[in-house]
């Protein structure tokens, strides 16, 4: 049987913790099928981002036709979308699909756990006024909410931190999102996926929280340990 297809359209980031080495992993770890939209290139580590790269628009888009043309996508999740026009032009797309629409998770990450800008004030607007509507559920956590002007919609789950004491914990907005993703693609209702999504991040936490990789906030685990023989 097919695995259902979920699709990430977000930032890579070179320290391999968030955006889409985040999504892709938990895609895999949870039984779908994972295809990447790539909006643009970070360089950044544990302790912050260095450089963004955008992706120009249209190379977005076309990214975007090419895995909805081909591909039976059920599920889709943004994270970073780098500018003002990727936002807009990415809206209008998902909004004119015909047939069954995807189920549509939006993160909009516009702070980094380091602290850094990912979203200027135009990128915010745009957020507000296009994608925030079409979404199924939106995850920002507390600071994004603020950015957002604290939107009064009954699709926004705002994403609050958690009780495991941790400092590993770069990536667990990308992943949660993604887990949410990709529970939504099974089926589930968006109250059964969240708390699956919460539980799945919770999980990972605790496999690194004892890690020492970087010299800041270090990767929420992406791995899923095969017994010893299996690995080597
Ligand atoms: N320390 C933690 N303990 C348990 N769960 C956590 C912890 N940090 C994050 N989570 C889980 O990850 C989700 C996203 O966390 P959050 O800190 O809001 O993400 P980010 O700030 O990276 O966007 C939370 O809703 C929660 O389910
Ligand atoms: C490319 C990219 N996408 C998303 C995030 C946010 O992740 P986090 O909130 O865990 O820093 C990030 N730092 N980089």
């Amino acid at each position: 049987m097919n695995p259902p297809v979920v699709v990430t359209i977000a930032g890579t980031d070179s320290g391999g913790a968030a955006g889409i080495a985040a999504d892709l992993t938990t895609f895999a770890a949870l039984g779908v099928h994972g295809a990447c939209v790539v909006t643009a290139v970070t360089a950044q580590d544990t302790t912050g981002v260095r450089a963004v790269h955008p992706v120009p628009t249209q190379m977005v888009l076309a990214q975007l036709d090419a895995v909805l043309d081909d591909l039976p996508v059920a599920a889709i999740k943004t994270g970073m979308l780098a500018s003002p026009e990727t936002v807009v032009c990415l809206s209008t797309r998902l909004r004119g699909l015909s047939g069954t629409r995807p189920r549509l998770v939006v993160d909009p990450v516009l702070v980094a756990t380091s602290g850094a800008v990912l979203g200027s004030a135009e990128v915010v607007a745009a957020y507000r006024e296009h994608l925030l509507p079409i979404a199924d559920v939106v995850t920002p956590n507390e600071d994004e909410f603020d950015a957002l002007g604290r939107p009064d919609l009954a699709n926004v789950l705002v994403t609050r931190g958690g009780d495991i004491p941790t400092t590993n914990d770069h990536g667990t907005g990308c992943t949660h999102s993604s887990a949410l993703a990709a529970y939504l693609a099974h089926g589930l209702d968006r109250a059964t996926a969240a708390a699956r999504a919460d539980a799945f991040v919770a999980r990972q936490l605790h496999l690194s929280k004892d890690w020492t990789l970087g010299r800041g906030r270090g990767p929420v685990a992406h791995l899923h340990p095969l017994t010893p023989g299996e690995i080597a």
